[in-house]
């Protein structure tokens, strides 16, 4: 059998740095009595010859296994944009908005990446074109195209009424991601 040839060197300087971690120990960290946690005695430098595993409970990342998304997982993540979206969408949107809402709900329709869902997407849209003249007529009009693709599913429909529960403004401090629309013109009269 072939050993590694620093395989001496190395115990040698694990010994020696088992020593003088175990002495700084006795001078420095341990007081009377005291069981002092294994992690601040670890040395800085270790030579021990076998790898040492990653310690879990102080490695701040912990990695999903990779595996491919669901069509599933897509559309929950995909809904919680939209709804997210709409929550958002300001009470009077600028002309630029409302044709920006209706270009990404005709992108969905081509570029999403589930072909029958992008495909009967395209119908649902053809049977109720995007309204998005304010918030609440684009958060009602995207619960509804939502319950189409539900029904289709032989899902539970969604009380619409319920929406803006459900899918409320952001958490953000001071509405600091609100999106500005137009100024509303009532509001400025009636403040003069
Ligand atoms: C544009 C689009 C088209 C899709 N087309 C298909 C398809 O053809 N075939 C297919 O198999 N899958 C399709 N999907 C995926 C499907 O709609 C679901 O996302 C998936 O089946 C997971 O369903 P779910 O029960 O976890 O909840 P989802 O339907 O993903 O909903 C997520 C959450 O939204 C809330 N919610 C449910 N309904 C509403 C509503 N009407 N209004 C507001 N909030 C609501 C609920 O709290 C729910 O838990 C599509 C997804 C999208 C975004």
């Amino acid at each position: 059998m072939s050993e590694n040839p620093l395989e001496p060197l190395l115990k040698t300087l694990d010994s020696i740095s088992r020593c003088v971690q175990t002495h700084l120990s006795r001078v420095f960290v341990a007081p009377q009595n005291a069981s002092p946690k294994p992690t601040l005695l670890r040395p800085l430098l270790s030579f021990s010859p076998t790898p040492v595993a990653p310690d879990s409970t102080t490695s701040p990342i912990k990695e999903k296994k990779a595996a491919p998304l669901t069509k599933e997982e897509l559309g929950r993540a995909t809904w919680t944009l939209l709804h997210s979206i709409a929550a958002q969408y300001p009470d009077h949107p600028t002309r630029q908005q409302k044709r920006d809402v209706k270009e990404l709900m005709a992108i969905i329709s081509r570029l999403y990446p589930c072909k029958e869902c992008a495909d009967h997407f395209k119908e649902v849209l053809k049977a109720n074109p995007v309204q998005a003249g304010s918030q609440a007529e684009f958060s009602q009009w995207l619960c509804h195209v939502h319950n189409v693709v539900n029904r289709s599913l032989g899902k539970v429909i969604f009380p619409c009424q319920r929406v803006n529960a459900r899918w409320g403004k952001l958490d953000c401090k001071d509405r600091s991601c609100d999106l500005e629309g137009t100024v509303d013109i009532k509001t400025l009269t009636s403040h003069t």
